[in-house]
């Protein structure tokens, strides 16, 4: 048994960073930039006014008060989109609207609320000072700078950057193909028919839904049973993905015949076995260079296992560079004990306590037992050297959902 820090650095060691593709905006939302993204014009292209009211020049209006307003002559109109161009001179304005360009000349807005019409006439009652609500050409973004580096995550924010600098297209890291395998005699899909002593074969969806949740594409090669030709020949199929997974076979029992098979393909295996409960049997190599992780068929140990090993390996194929879950510090909220040589990934659930971030665990810590999976916001990290826990404790979590919802509205 190797142990989890040094068995993912030998997983990352092999996996490959993959190439580029041009994509709409619009997908590239959770993507990753694989292009600089420089802006080719000033953003706003000219000085534009913050507020409707009127453009004018600072010197007519200094020092106006309620008790003792200015008169300025109301000379033209610059609403957004189609902007007054003559200068306008001493004494005058120019009714604009947020926006609007600030004509040639002028170098305040005045607010509408501080002004009163007479006629052709405005009356200013206040002083805004010079150069008020002029929003200036490039104070957002300037021509030549650099706004988006290479490696930069599209989030909404991104996309509307993206759009202004007038890109429809960019260039961002390819999503892997992840080919995913179940074995075992007892297992039946979805639209098979179900008898006692069978078991749904929850992994492919499971995995399928843990590769997509990352980014990557998720491809079903079925259930093999246990029985080399027919794995062989499923594996075969999944070599023109970028990764294959499998599920089960993986342990010591007679049918366990994963390893084999894969060996058989030519998988070079770098480890087999990691310090970690769930998740011990795992195995990982490569065949050619296609990383193939060979996941405990238990379901948490697999789901388990996907989190510490393929999510990371998934994340880097697509450009990232921050591959892990966020951990944080919690306080246990009951005794633990854990069995030694293995380190511990214990499912729990976080809960805030006067202010203090608290876990307990979810139940049944079977590594078949997925309901204490559903129920976790997290996986308790505990190193069995460090055992026995107590309540009170400070312990990490590694938090699995890392924007947890929130049942209460800031504004209550
Ligand atoms: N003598 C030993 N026995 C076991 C050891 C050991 O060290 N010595 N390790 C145990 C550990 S730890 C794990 S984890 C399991 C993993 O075994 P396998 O990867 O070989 O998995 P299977 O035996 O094929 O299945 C285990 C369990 O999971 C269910 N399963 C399998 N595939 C699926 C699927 N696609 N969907 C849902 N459930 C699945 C399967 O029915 C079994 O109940 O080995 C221990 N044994
Ligand atoms: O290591 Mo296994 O994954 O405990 O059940």
């Amino acid at each position: 048994m190797i142990p989890i820090g040094e068995a993912q650095q030998k997983v990352l060691e092999e996996i490959p960073v993959l190439g580029r593709e041009r994509i709409h905006i619009l997908e590239a939302l959770g993507r990753v930039l694989a292009q600089e993204v420089a802006a080719i014009r000033d953003v706003p292209s000219a000085n534009n006014s913050a507020m409707d009211g009127y453009a004018l020049r600072h010197e007519d209006i200094a020092g106006a008060e309620a008790s003792n307003p200015k008169r300025v002559k109301l000379i033209g109109d610059s609403p957004a989109g189609r902007p007054y161009l003559e200068p306008i001179g001493p004494g005058e304005a120019v009714r604009i609207m947020t926006g609007g360009l600030i004509p040639p000349g002028a170098d305040t807005v005045i607010m509408l609320e501080d002004t009163d019409r007479d006629g052709d006439y405005v009356i200013c009652s206040n002083d805004p000072g010079n150069g008020a609500h002029v929003r200036p050409r490039g104070e957002d973004v300037q021509a030549g700078e650099v706004v988006l580096p290479a490696g930069t995550i599209v989030r909404p924010p991104e996309v509307g950057m993206l759009a202004t600098l007038g890109h429809a297209y960019v260039q961002v890291h390819q999503r892997p193909l992840v080919a995913i395998l179940s074995t075992g005699d007892e297992l039946v899909d979805l639209d098979e028919p179900f008898t006692d002593g069978k078991v749904v074969c929850s992994n492919s969806y499971s995995l399928a839904a843990q590769v997509a949740e990352c980014g990557g594409i998720p491809l079903s090669l079925g259930i093999a049973t246990d029985n080399e030709s027919d794995q062989r020949a499923r594996i075969s199929e999944g070599l023109r993905a970028d990764v294959i997974l499998t599920s089960g076979g993986v342990s010591v029992g007679k049918y366990d015949l994963v390893k084999d098979t894969l060996t058989q393909l030519g998988m070079r295996v770098k480890f087999w076995k990691v310090a970690m409960k769930p998740g011990k049997p795992l195995v990982f190599g490569t065949i050619g260079n296609k990383p193939v992780f060979g996941l405990p068929g238990n379901p948490t140990s697999a789901m388990i296992s996907f989190e510490q090993f393929v999510r990371p390996a998934l994340l880097k194929m697509m450009g990232h560079t921050n591959l892990y879950r966020p951990l944080v510090n919690a306080v246990l909220a009951q005794d633990i004990k854990v069995s030694p040589g293995r380190l511990h990934l214990v499912r729990c659930k976080l809960f805030d306590k006067d202010g203090t971030m608290m876990a307990v665990a979810t139940g049944t810590q079977s590594s078949g037992a997925l309901r204490s999976m559903v129920l976790a916001d997290g996986l308790l990290v505990l190193p069995s050297e460090r055992s026995p826990f107590s309540a009170g404790d400070s312990v990490s979590v590694q938090v699995l959902h890392s924007t947890p919802l929130s049942s209460h509205s800031p504004y209550e």
